[in-house]
């Protein structure tokens, strides 16, 4: 009875509408497996959250998310007792509570009054008081001495102890490190650069707005290594009428760059403008080189096997000179004899974290064991439909050399296809790039390129497959 009244006068008070919306998607994505970035620009809309409070809100939510493992420790310590033996929906504020604490300037007693309001209004006076003490006492130390505390030694275990200050699981850390030859140093840099808040890229398209007007309009500035890059300072793109337009689009750096490299390989003979994308859904790329295709006088088949993500790709190409194909890419029933063919393999995702908030925590190593043969029979079937002196362009967003390297090259291996040096595909003059290591294949990394972790490589079909 207590309360419930007490509920009551706490629903008087005006309610912190952000972290309300912060609270509900982390609760989405914990109870049914919501996207963040999907979730919450809906939210903000439907509730006209905008300016500093959508801002917040989205800093509040996607940090949190991002931050899930090292939040957890700490509280595990603060509480005494393990993060699965804490009520879920009291954890959730926990979560939102503790990155106020160690990862924003919010004030601190601003940061845990407001987390405990929002449990005494939903569960009452004890619930509340249980938070109250937990984040009094994560609020006695900062981020550095949380980590110095409770981090494995940087001496005995160096890939666990950057794997928890930057919140990575620590395989995905491992996996990094595989992927960039084993300096620590390297290591550290990916992994900060993975934890930290990524930057919006427009993508002006081709024919259409040029990167320079696209800036102009948008308020950004030119991109470094894509020609039609522009880079965002904030605020939701989907505001933005040249996007509304469709003169403009939201793409990653990177995934500009493998379009380009498509477009512009060498090949054995001249280009009679067959191009084909063989996993093309929701259909990034897919514009990207429709644009291309349309300067060049090619034409392009989009293949993709969910009807959903066919339409996606449908409603972003639209004029342009594409047909959209729901078919599985590896027996497609098109014509062989293509000059260009992409396959942007479903992946683990691993070089995509920064713009997915939550999903480091939730991909496992056997994700990536189980595309492998997806991948594998994918690749194989691109390389049956390009013609002879054909180019092919492998890409993925993830540096997991499993599913990068190791499935070129066992393709490779048994079809007798030749690698390309894919570094001079990415390059455009006047631009200029940053290290690209000794190639043939291109990896791309945030702290290095700015971009997602992105990965590609080119090959040649010879005369005959083996
Ligand atoms: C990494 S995404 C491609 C992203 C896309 N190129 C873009 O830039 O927007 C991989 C896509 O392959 C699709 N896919 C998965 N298995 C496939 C198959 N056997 N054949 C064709 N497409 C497939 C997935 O549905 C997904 O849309």
């Amino acid at each position: 009875m207590n309360d419930r009244r007490s509920n009551r006068k706490f629903r008087d008070k005006p309610i912190d509408q952000v972290r309300t919306t912060a609270l509900e998607v982390l609760r989405a994505v914990r109870e049914r497996d919501a996207y963040a970035n999907l979730l919450l620009p809906s939210l903000l809309r439907e509730r006209r959250l905008g300016g500093r409070d959508a801002a917040l809100a989205t800093e509040l939510t996607y940090g949190t998310a991002r931050a899930q493992g090292l939040l957890d420790a700490v509280i595990t310590d603060a509480a005494g007792r393990p993060v699965g033996e804490i009520d879920p929906r009291l954890l959730d504020v926990l979560r939102l509570g503790a990155y106020q604490l160690l990862r924003t300037r919010i004030e601190p007693h601003a940061a845990v009054s407001t987390s405990v309001d929002l449990v005494r209004a939903e569960d009452g006076q004890g619930p509340a008081g249980f938070v109250n003490a937990v984040l009094r006492k994560i609020s006695q130390r900062d981020e550095q001495l949380w980590i110095d505390d409770l981090a494995p030694s940087i001496v005995d275990d160096p890939i666990g102890h950057l794997a928890f200050s930057y919140a990575h699981p620590r395989w995905i850390a491992e996996v990094f490190a595989e992927a960039l030859g084993g300096s620590v140093g390297s290591l550290q840099a990916a992994l900060a650069a993975d934890d930290a808040r990524p930057p919006v890229h427009l993508v002006a398209r081709p024919g259409q707005i040029s990167a320079a007007e696209l800036a102009l309009v948008s308020g950004g500035t030119e991109g470094r290594l894509s020609p039609y890059c522009v880079y965002l300072p904030g605020g939701d793109p989907g505001r933005l009428e040249v996007v509304r337009e469709g003169l403009a689009g939201v793409q990653d750096e990177g995934s500009q760059l493998v379009a380009l490299a498509l477009a512009r390989a060498t090949l054995d003979g001249p280009d009679e403008g067959r191009w084909l994308d063989l996993c093309a859904g929701p259909g990034g790329k897919a514009a990207l080189l429709g644009s291309l295709a349309e300067i060049a006088g090619a034409h392009l088949d989009a293949v993709e096997i969910s009807e959903h993500r066919a339409d996606l790709i449908r409603s972003v190409t639209a004029d342009l000179p594409v047909e959209v194909y729901v078919a599985d890419g590896r027996d497609p029933g098109l014509a062989p004899g293509y000059d260009r063919v992409l396959v942007d393999a479903p992946c683990s995702g691993l070089g995509s974290l920064r713009r997915r908030p939550e999903a480091r925590w939730r991909r496992r190593p056997s994700d990536v064991d189980e595309l492998l043969p997806l991948q594998r029979d994918l690749l194989t079937s691109a390389l049956a439909l390009v013609r002879p002196g054909g180019a092919v362009v492998y890409s993925t967003c993830s540096p997991h050399p499993a599913e990068t390297t190791g499935v070129v090259e066992a393709v490779c291996a048994a079809t007798g296809a030749e690698f390309v040096d894919a570094r001079g595909f990415v390059q455009t003059e006047g631009l200029d790039f940053p290290a690209l290591g000794p190639g043939p294949h291109v990896q791309l990394w945030p702290h290095l390129h700015g971009t997602d972790a992105m990965f590609l490589a080119v090959l040649r079909r010879p005369a005959q497959l083996s």
